[in-house]
């Protein structure tokens, strides 16, 4: 399998080039060349498989040539060996054919151990075989960043560097990261938003001089594994309700685009999805681009659902090369365009946009009421991102025969200010997380400055 860049300009890469590369060299995110594509008489096969089977059924075409088979197999099984249930994403029936999809069975409670707990390992097998070290710059808004760290921190390959926006995460989840004292962890609280976060990160691939030599490496959804690991619940829960011989749909809280692109690439490989829902929070760029080609970029509110409060969503890049014909010279103008100022589609490529999504906007007020409605009327409690996404598959659902899966991206205990502002009890901290609050905590708080962030990468490597 080679990978091309969404910009055209760099080179087609192997996986482990892919995968120790995360940006581009011209800026663009890496994109399989081909993907491969399933009967329903095949899907239909992999019904009795076990998760870690199914994961390897699909993902074993995106890394054959450059991971052994076995080694792939051991890496699968070490990765979902953590999570606290039998089926790593349990499914649970809240309405007449809709679902959750319960991702937050991980290490840190959310959908990102998925893709993150195989991604350290993945990057551990490239770097041993190559003796290779990475330093890691990721951004989070607030699950990536604890994902990320706990995939990475027992690595000796990998320095990993965190940027969060300062006082903009949960305080659960800040201290999800800021706890993990590990010499090779480090975490920095940036005077920003996400965006600033994310736009360093993309900044120090384009100039890696401040690493005076050292490779910088990627763990945020620009890097391919991540989404490839996100592709298999697709398949896993869709096949739990009938599929192939049922199409499904999907609502996917989103805010980088990274999720609902694997459930569109699930989509191109033979998975029969009816629908595919973006639910956003009021920062909806991408409701707005969907339902009214209107991309400009408007400044972010603070929600109660932080995980989501992105304007720049990166992998939508992703979709918008298969949009404009997979040209990435188009691309590349149209990102130029975009960073400068507004953009909007032109009409083919807004028309394959809405072909494969809907979208729908859900305010905080409205989140606390759904997250209060279900739990009345179910006791089952909904995070914030959740509710989100609950909220819009029930306004975007078109056929009701169609079983809906709303993804749970995230448990409700890293958000209890939601929670009690629905008029919910707040759960209780699991067993492996329970004394988070008297851990002590290490993170350094910079300005929202580049200068100042790589300063501190390039005196702590
Ligand atoms: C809890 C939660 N829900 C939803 C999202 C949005 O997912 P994506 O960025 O892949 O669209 C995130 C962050 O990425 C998240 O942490
Ligand atoms: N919501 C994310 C933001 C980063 O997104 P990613 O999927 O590109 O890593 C977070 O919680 O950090």
């Amino acid at each position: 399998m080679k990978y091309i860049s969404t910009r055209g300009k760099a080179p087609a890469l192997s996986f482990g080039d892919v995968l120790l590369a995360g940006l581009a060299s011209d800026g663009g995110l890496y994109v399989p060349e081909t993907l491969p594509n399933y009967s329903k008489e095949e899907i239909a096969t992999w019904a009795s498989l076990s998760y870690q089977d199914l994961a390897f059924k699909v993902m074993w075409p995106f890394v054959e040539g450059d991971i052994p088979a076995d080694a792939f197999k051991t890496m699968i099984n070490d990765a979902y060996a953590s999570f606290n249930h039998a089926s790593v994403a349990p499914m649970v029936q809240i309405g007449n054919n809709e679902w959750i999809l319960e991702l937050f069975r991980g290490p840190t409670l959310a959908f990102k151990d998925f893709a993150l707990q195989l991604l350290g390992r993945l990057m551990d097998y490239v770097l041993s075989e190559r003796k290779e070290k990475l330093v890691i710059l990721g951004a989070t808004s607030g699950d990536t960043g604890s994902a990320a760290i706990e995939g990475c921190r027992h690595s000796e390959y990998l320095d990993i560097f965190i940027l969060h926006p300062y006082e903009r995460v949960s305080e659960v989840q800040r201290r999800q990261m800021t706890t993990v004292i590990d010499d090779n962890v480090f975490n920095i609280a940036v005077k920003g938003n996400f965006d600033d976060c994310q736009g360093m990160v993309k900044s120090s691939f384009a100039d890696q001089s401040f690493l005076k030599g050292a490779k910088l490496g990627a763990v945020n959804s620009i890097n391919w594994a991540r989404i490839m690991a996100q592709v298999v619940y697709y398949f896993s829960s869709a096949l739990s309700v009938g599929a192939p011989h049922r199409e499904v749909s999907f609502s996917v809280p989103t805010g980088n685009f990274g999720d609902i692109f694997a459930g569109y690439l699930a989509k191109k490989m033979g998975l029969p999805i009816d629908q595919l829902v973006v639910a956003t929070n009021q920062n909806d760029i991408l409701h707005r681009v969907i339902s009214e080609n209107d991309m400009s970029r408007k400044s972010l509110n603070v929600t109660l659902s932080p995980s989501m409060d992105i304007m720049v969503s990166s992998n939508f890049e992703r979709l918008l090369f298969d949009a404009h014909g997979r040209d990435g010279s188009t691309i590349d103008d149209l990102m130029a365009r975009f960073n400068k100022g507004d953009v909007s589609l032109t009409d083919q490529a807004w028309s394959f946009v809405r072909e494969n999504f809907d979208s729908y906007k859900v305010d905080d007020t409205k989140t606390c009421e759904v997250i209060s409605d279900v739990f009345k009327s179910t006791q089952y409690l909904l995070d914030p991102h959740t509710a989100i996404g609950l909220e819009a598959a029930r306004q975007c659902w078109k056929n009701k025969s169609v079983p809906m899966i709303t993804l749970a991206t995230a448990h409700p205990v890293k958000f209890p200010e939601a929670v009690e502002k629905a008029g919910c009890q707040i759960p209780m901290l699991p067993e492996h997380m329970k004394d988070l609050f008297e851990r002590k905590e290490s993170y350094e708080v910079l300005d929202n400055s580049l200068d100042d962030v790589q300063a501190f990468v390039s005196k702590n490597i």
